[in-house]
Protein backbone atom coordinates (compact mmCIF):
# COMPACT_ATOMS: atom_id res chain seq x y z
CA UNK A 1 0.00 0.00 0.00
CA UNK A 2 3.10 2.41 0.67
CA UNK A 3 6.11 1.69 -0.98
CA UNK A 4 9.29 3.10 -0.47
CA UNK A 5 11.73 2.43 -3.43
CA UNK A 6 15.06 3.88 -2.86
CA UNK A 7 14.43 7.03 -1.29
CA UNK A 8 16.88 9.51 -0.56
CA UNK A 9 16.53 12.65 1.52
CA UNK A 10 20.04 15.06 1.42
CA UNK A 11 20.14 18.66 3.18
CA UNK A 12 23.39 20.18 1.39
CA UNK A 13 26.15 18.10 2.22
CA UNK A 14 23.83 15.56 4.56
CA UNK A 15 22.71 13.07 3.48
CA UNK A 16 19.40 12.59 6.29
CA UNK A 17 18.44 9.50 4.45
CA UNK A 18 19.90 6.86 1.75
CA UNK A 19 18.10 4.54 -0.32
CA UNK A 20 15.34 3.11 1.49
CA UNK A 21 13.16 0.13 0.68
CA UNK A 22 10.16 -0.41 2.05
CA UNK A 23 6.85 -1.94 1.71
CA UNK A 24 4.08 -1.53 4.26
CA UNK A 25 1.23 -3.03 4.08
CA UNK A 26 -2.58 -2.18 4.46
CA UNK A 27 -3.71 -2.29 8.20
CA UNK A 28 0.21 -2.78 9.50
CA UNK A 29 1.76 -1.27 12.21
CA UNK A 30 5.69 -0.09 11.77
CA UNK A 31 7.49 1.17 14.79
CA UNK A 32 10.63 3.49 13.63
CA UNK A 33 13.36 3.45 15.80
CA UNK A 34 17.01 4.44 15.69
CA UNK A 35 19.26 7.12 17.55
CA UNK A 36 18.80 10.97 17.45
CA UNK A 37 19.49 11.92 13.97
CA UNK A 38 19.08 8.55 12.49
CA UNK A 39 16.27 10.43 10.04
CA UNK A 40 13.61 9.02 12.02
CA UNK A 41 11.65 12.32 11.51
CA UNK A 42 13.13 13.08 8.13
CA UNK A 43 11.13 9.76 6.83
CA UNK A 44 8.15 10.58 8.70
CA UNK A 45 7.97 14.02 6.83
CA UNK A 46 8.88 12.28 3.48
CA UNK A 47 5.80 9.89 3.76
CA UNK A 48 3.58 12.63 4.75
CA UNK A 49 4.51 14.95 1.60
CA UNK A 50 6.07 17.49 4.17
CA UNK A 51 9.23 16.91 2.08
CA UNK A 52 10.29 15.58 -1.45
CA UNK A 53 12.75 12.86 -1.73
CA UNK A 54 15.90 14.18 -3.36
CA UNK A 55 16.54 10.61 -4.81
CA UNK A 56 14.25 7.43 -5.62
CA UNK A 57 10.07 7.65 -4.95
CA UNK A 58 7.30 6.85 -2.68
CA UNK A 59 4.15 5.16 -3.61
CA UNK A 60 1.21 5.73 -1.48
CA UNK A 61 -1.77 2.94 -3.02
CA UNK A 62 0.02 3.11 -6.31
CA UNK A 63 0.73 6.63 -6.56
CA UNK A 64 3.35 9.16 -6.43
CA UNK A 65 2.73 11.35 -2.86
CA UNK A 66 4.24 14.23 -4.54
CA UNK A 67 1.10 14.11 -7.37
CA UNK A 68 -1.53 14.17 -4.48
CA UNK A 69 -2.69 17.86 -3.04
CA UNK A 70 -2.75 18.62 0.25
CA UNK A 71 -6.22 18.31 0.84
CA UNK A 72 -6.06 14.48 -0.72
CA UNK A 73 -3.20 13.75 1.37
CA UNK A 74 -5.31 15.07 4.95
CA UNK A 75 -8.06 12.53 4.10
CA UNK A 76 -5.92 9.72 3.53
CA UNK A 77 -3.21 10.34 6.22
CA UNK A 78 -2.80 11.95 9.22
CA UNK A 79 -0.01 13.48 11.29
CA UNK A 80 0.44 13.91 14.97
CA UNK A 81 3.56 15.48 16.40
CA UNK A 82 5.01 15.00 20.20
CA UNK A 83 3.48 17.65 21.58
CA UNK A 84 0.16 17.35 19.79
CA UNK A 85 -1.49 20.62 19.00
CA UNK A 86 -0.52 24.06 19.39
CA UNK A 87 -2.36 24.86 22.69
CA UNK A 88 -4.69 27.57 20.98
CA UNK A 89 -7.48 29.29 23.06
CA UNK A 90 -10.16 27.27 21.27
CA UNK A 91 -13.05 24.94 23.03
CA UNK A 92 -11.74 21.09 22.92
CA UNK A 93 -15.11 20.36 20.58
CA UNK A 94 -14.24 22.78 17.95
CA UNK A 95 -10.88 21.70 18.04
CA UNK A 96 -12.22 18.35 17.41
CA UNK A 97 -14.17 19.69 14.15
CA UNK A 98 -10.80 21.45 13.12
CA UNK A 99 -10.27 17.77 12.21
CA UNK A 100 -12.58 17.94 9.15
CA UNK A 101 -10.81 20.19 7.75
CA UNK A 102 -9.77 17.93 4.56
CA UNK A 103 -13.73 17.95 4.05
CA UNK A 104 -15.19 20.77 3.75
CA UNK A 105 -16.25 22.90 0.44
CA UNK A 106 -15.66 26.14 -0.06
CA UNK A 107 -19.14 27.29 1.81
CA UNK A 108 -17.53 25.71 4.78
CA UNK A 109 -19.79 22.70 4.14
CA UNK A 110 -18.61 18.97 5.53
CA UNK A 111 -19.32 16.05 3.12
CA UNK A 112 -20.52 13.94 5.49
CA UNK A 113 -23.92 14.10 6.64
CA UNK A 114 -23.57 12.97 10.17
CA UNK A 115 -20.26 14.95 11.42
CA UNK A 116 -22.36 15.40 15.33
CA UNK A 117 -22.43 11.65 15.85
CA UNK A 118 -18.90 10.98 14.57
CA UNK A 119 -17.56 13.99 17.24
CA UNK A 120 -19.96 12.20 19.91
CA UNK A 121 -18.43 8.80 18.71
CA UNK A 122 -14.80 10.58 19.34
CA UNK A 123 -15.70 11.98 22.45
CA UNK A 124 -17.26 8.94 24.59
CA UNK A 125 -14.09 6.81 22.56
CA UNK A 126 -11.40 9.22 23.96
CA UNK A 127 -13.42 10.26 27.66
CA UNK A 128 -13.70 13.99 26.05
CA UNK A 129 -17.17 14.57 27.38
CA UNK A 130 -16.21 16.43 30.86
CA UNK A 131 -13.75 18.82 29.01
CA UNK A 132 -15.66 19.54 25.79
CA UNK A 133 -16.42 23.05 26.78
CA UNK A 134 -12.57 23.44 28.62
CA UNK A 135 -9.83 25.71 25.87
CA UNK A 136 -7.32 23.54 24.99
CA UNK A 137 -4.52 25.96 26.61
CA UNK A 138 -6.17 25.14 30.09
CA UNK A 139 -5.64 21.39 29.98
CA UNK A 140 -2.36 19.79 30.88
CA UNK A 141 -0.18 17.81 28.41
CA UNK A 142 -1.49 14.55 28.63
CA UNK A 143 -5.39 15.68 28.17
CA UNK A 144 -3.80 17.76 25.22
CA UNK A 145 -2.74 14.97 23.54
CA UNK A 146 -5.98 12.96 23.73
CA UNK A 147 -7.54 15.98 22.16
CA UNK A 148 -5.04 15.88 19.52
CA UNK A 149 -5.74 12.16 19.12
CA UNK A 150 -9.64 12.88 19.04
CA UNK A 151 -8.91 15.72 16.30
CA UNK A 152 -7.03 13.10 14.04
CA UNK A 153 -9.39 10.57 14.33
CA UNK A 154 -12.39 12.96 13.21
CA UNK A 155 -10.10 13.40 10.25
CA UNK A 156 -11.02 9.63 9.52
CA UNK A 157 -7.96 8.67 7.87
CA UNK A 158 -6.59 5.36 6.41
CA UNK A 159 -2.60 6.04 7.44
CA UNK A 160 -1.83 7.32 10.65
CA UNK A 161 1.68 8.79 11.26
CA UNK A 162 3.03 9.07 14.83
CA UNK A 163 5.94 11.35 15.81
CA UNK A 164 7.38 10.33 19.24
CA UNK A 165 3.70 10.83 20.50
CA UNK A 166 4.19 9.42 23.81
CA UNK A 167 7.22 11.76 24.64
CA UNK A 168 5.97 13.76 27.33
CA UNK A 169 3.21 11.97 28.97
CA UNK A 170 3.32 9.89 32.23
CA UNK A 171 3.23 5.97 31.73
CA UNK A 172 -0.39 6.00 32.27
CA UNK A 173 -1.23 7.95 29.24
CA UNK A 174 1.70 6.53 27.34
CA UNK A 175 -0.21 3.32 27.97
CA UNK A 176 -3.68 5.01 27.33
CA UNK A 177 -2.40 6.72 24.46
CA UNK A 178 -1.24 3.51 22.65
CA UNK A 179 -4.26 1.47 23.72
CA UNK A 180 -6.42 3.90 22.17
CA UNK A 181 -4.62 3.69 19.19
CA UNK A 182 -4.67 -0.07 18.93
CA UNK A 183 -8.39 -0.14 19.78
CA UNK A 184 -8.99 2.41 16.50
CA UNK A 185 -6.82 0.20 14.17
CA UNK A 186 -8.36 -3.04 15.37
CA UNK A 187 -12.09 -1.12 14.51
CA UNK A 188 -11.35 0.79 11.55
CA UNK A 189 -7.92 -1.06 9.96
CA UNK A 190 -6.36 1.80 9.90
CA UNK A 191 -2.14 1.85 9.30
CA UNK A 192 0.20 3.05 11.86
CA UNK A 193 3.93 4.62 11.44
CA UNK A 194 5.07 5.52 14.45
CA UNK A 195 8.56 7.07 15.60
CA UNK A 196 8.99 5.90 18.87
CA UNK A 197 12.23 5.86 21.08
CA UNK A 198 10.65 3.68 23.70
CA UNK A 199 11.75 0.37 22.71
CA UNK A 200 9.44 -0.92 25.22
CA UNK A 201 6.35 0.25 23.78
CA UNK A 202 7.72 -0.17 20.42
CA UNK A 203 7.60 -4.23 21.04
CA UNK A 204 4.42 -4.06 22.65
CA UNK A 205 2.49 -2.30 20.57
CA UNK A 206 4.22 -2.57 16.79
CA UNK A 207 3.57 -5.53 14.55
CA UNK A 208 7.67 -4.93 12.83
CA UNK A 209 9.81 -2.58 13.66
CA UNK A 210 12.53 -0.42 10.75
CA UNK A 211 15.71 0.19 12.11
CA UNK A 212 17.41 3.05 10.95
CA UNK A 213 21.45 4.14 12.11
CA UNK A 214 23.34 7.30 10.49
CA UNK A 215 20.25 7.63 7.47
CA UNK A 216 20.16 4.09 6.52
CA UNK A 217 18.35 1.25 7.16
CA UNK A 218 20.18 -1.49 9.43
CA UNK A 219 17.36 -4.06 9.59
CA UNK A 220 13.44 -4.29 9.25
CA UNK A 221 10.92 -6.85 10.93
CA UNK A 222 9.20 -8.00 13.81
CA UNK A 223 9.95 -6.91 17.43
CA UNK A 224 11.54 -10.27 17.96
CA UNK A 225 13.90 -10.36 15.01
CA UNK A 226 14.95 -6.80 15.97
CA UNK A 227 15.27 -5.98 19.54
CA UNK A 228 18.12 -8.46 20.07
CA UNK A 229 21.08 -7.58 22.58
CA UNK A 230 23.42 -7.77 19.38
CA UNK A 231 21.33 -5.28 17.45
CA UNK A 232 20.79 -3.09 19.93
CA UNK A 233 24.42 -2.75 20.91
CA UNK A 234 26.01 -2.30 17.66
CA UNK A 235 22.82 0.56 16.97
CA UNK A 236 23.01 2.57 20.05
CA UNK A 237 25.99 1.88 21.41
CA UNK A 238 24.90 0.67 25.07
CA UNK A 239 25.06 -2.33 26.55
CA UNK A 240 21.71 -3.88 26.86
CA UNK A 241 19.60 -7.15 28.83
CA UNK A 242 17.00 -7.80 26.46
CA UNK A 243 14.62 -9.96 28.79
CA UNK A 244 11.27 -11.54 28.04
CA UNK A 245 7.53 -9.64 28.93
CA UNK A 246 6.77 -12.21 31.62
CA UNK A 247 3.18 -11.96 30.14
CA UNK A 248 3.29 -11.63 26.80
CA UNK A 249 6.82 -12.85 25.66
CA UNK A 250 7.58 -9.79 23.16
CA UNK A 251 11.31 -8.41 24.23
CA UNK A 252 11.67 -5.98 26.47
CA UNK A 253 15.16 -3.69 26.71
CA UNK A 254 16.95 -3.35 30.03
CA UNK A 255 19.83 -1.16 30.50
CA UNK A 256 22.45 -1.88 32.99
CA UNK A 257 24.94 0.54 35.24
CA UNK A 258 28.33 0.97 33.47
CA UNK A 259 31.15 -0.37 35.46
CA UNK A 260 29.50 -1.90 38.51
N1 LIG B 1 15.76 20.69 7.55
C1 LIG B 1 16.99 20.18 7.75
N2 LIG B 1 18.08 20.85 7.31
C2 LIG B 1 19.31 20.33 7.50
N3 LIG B 1 19.57 19.15 8.09
C3 LIG B 1 18.53 18.46 8.53
C4 LIG B 1 17.18 18.92 8.39
N4 LIG B 1 16.34 18.00 8.94
C5 LIG B 1 17.14 17.02 9.40
N5 LIG B 1 18.44 17.28 9.15
C6 LIG B 1 19.58 16.42 9.49
O1 LIG B 1 19.29 15.11 9.02
C7 LIG B 1 19.73 14.14 9.97
C8 LIG B 1 18.55 13.28 10.39
O2 LIG B 1 17.66 14.10 11.18
P1 LIG B 1 16.25 13.59 11.70
O3 LIG B 1 15.60 14.74 12.39
O4 LIG B 1 15.53 12.95 10.59
O5 LIG B 1 16.69 12.49 12.77
P2 LIG B 1 15.82 11.75 13.86
O6 LIG B 1 16.17 10.31 13.78
O7 LIG B 1 14.39 12.11 13.74
O8 LIG B 1 16.43 12.38 15.20
P3 LIG B 1 15.81 12.56 16.67
O9 LIG B 1 15.65 11.19 17.25
O10 LIG B 1 16.88 13.32 17.36
O11 LIG B 1 14.52 13.31 16.55
C9 LIG B 1 20.39 14.90 11.10
O12 LIG B 1 21.77 14.92 10.86
C10 LIG B 1 19.80 16.29 10.98
O13 LIG B 1 20.70 17.26 11.47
Amino acid sequence: MIEVKGAGKQFGSISALNRLDWTIGEGEWWGIIGPNGSGKSTLMHLLSGVERVSSGMINIRGRNVADFSRKQLSRMMAVLQQEGIAPVHYPVREVLEMGRYPYLDWLGRDSKEDVDSLLEGIMDKLELHELAERPLDELSGGQRQRVALGQVMAQEPQILLLDEPTTFLDIRYQQQFMELVANWRRETGITVIAVLHDLNLAALYCDKLLVLRDGREVGMGTPEEMLTADRIRSVYEVEPVVVAHPASGVPQVLLSRQNL
